[in-house]
């Protein structure tokens, strides 16, 4: 029996199906891939391009979305710091249960504070979060500016937009970074190549005892 935040006399179950037995079904080993970066910076087409790579080879993943969560799971909160570290939290928590499922499960949230962050990463074990930080400098994202929305952050329509008048802290010991080499970015085919090669050489995308 035990206390847990606001939860009291609550006990924990086991299931005899366990993680192990679901990983040799699948013949992979669930992790979570966090993906950080501005808005804009292509932390959702990597995502994509890195679930369909998976697919093509077999693999069995799921896209969390920061942008689509918040039409659902995560519609109540705002952008608030506050806010955002909730968001992520909960999102880690989700991530968490879909890598004890099996799954290799790719977050993509701009994920702008270090903490929280690292808080994510405490709820998994040794090695299986792997952080990976779009690189993709404010002046690129900002001509890129797919939804319009650095124009009316710049505008002053948004308040608190990351990048222009909220912070963005970047990984300071993630596993991969993808950024833009002589002013040219990777294609996304190419930069969830990179992904799925560390997957692949840390043992991710196979079982063995
Ligand atoms: N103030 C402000 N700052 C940053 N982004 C904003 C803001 N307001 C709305 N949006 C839109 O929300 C998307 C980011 O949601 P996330 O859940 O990834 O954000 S966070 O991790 O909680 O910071 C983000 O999506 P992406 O462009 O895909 O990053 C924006 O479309
Ligand atoms: N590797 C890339 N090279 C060139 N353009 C890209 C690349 N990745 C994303 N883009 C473009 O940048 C814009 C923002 O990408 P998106 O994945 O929505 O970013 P985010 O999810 O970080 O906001 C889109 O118009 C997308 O087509």
């Amino acid at each position: 029996m035990a206390t847990v935040g606001n939860s009291t006399n609550i006990f924990w179950h086991e299931c005899p199906v366990n993680k192990v037995d679901r990983q040799k079904l699948l013949n992979q080993r669930g992790c979570v891939v966090w993906i950080t970066g501005l808005s804009g910076s292509g932390k959702s087409t990597l995502a994509c391009s890195l679930g369909r790579e998976l697919h093509s080879r077999g693999k069995l993943s799921y896209v969390l979305d920061g942008d689509n969560l918040r039409h659902g799971l995560n519609k109540n909160l705002g952008f608030s710091a506050e806010d955002r570290a909730e968001n992520i939290r909960r999102v880690g928590e989700v991530a968490k249960l879909f890598a004890d499922a099996g799954l290799i499960c790719i977050a993509s949230l701009i994920s702008p504070y270090r903490k929280d962050r690292d808080a994510c990463r405490a709820m998994l074990p040794d090695g299986n979060f792997v952080e990976v930080f779009m690189n993709t400098p404010l002046e690129v994202c900002e001509q890129r500016d797919a939804k319009g929305l650095y124009k009316l952050a710049r505008a002053g329509k948004i308040k608190g937009f990351t990048g222009i008048d909220d912070p963005y802290e970047p990984p300071l010991n993630c596993e991969i970074e993808l950024r833009t080499l002589n002013g040219i970015c990777p294609t996304p085919s190419e930069m969830a190549g990179q992904v799925a090669s560390y997957l692949g050489d840390r043992g991710f995308l196979h079982y063995t005892e």
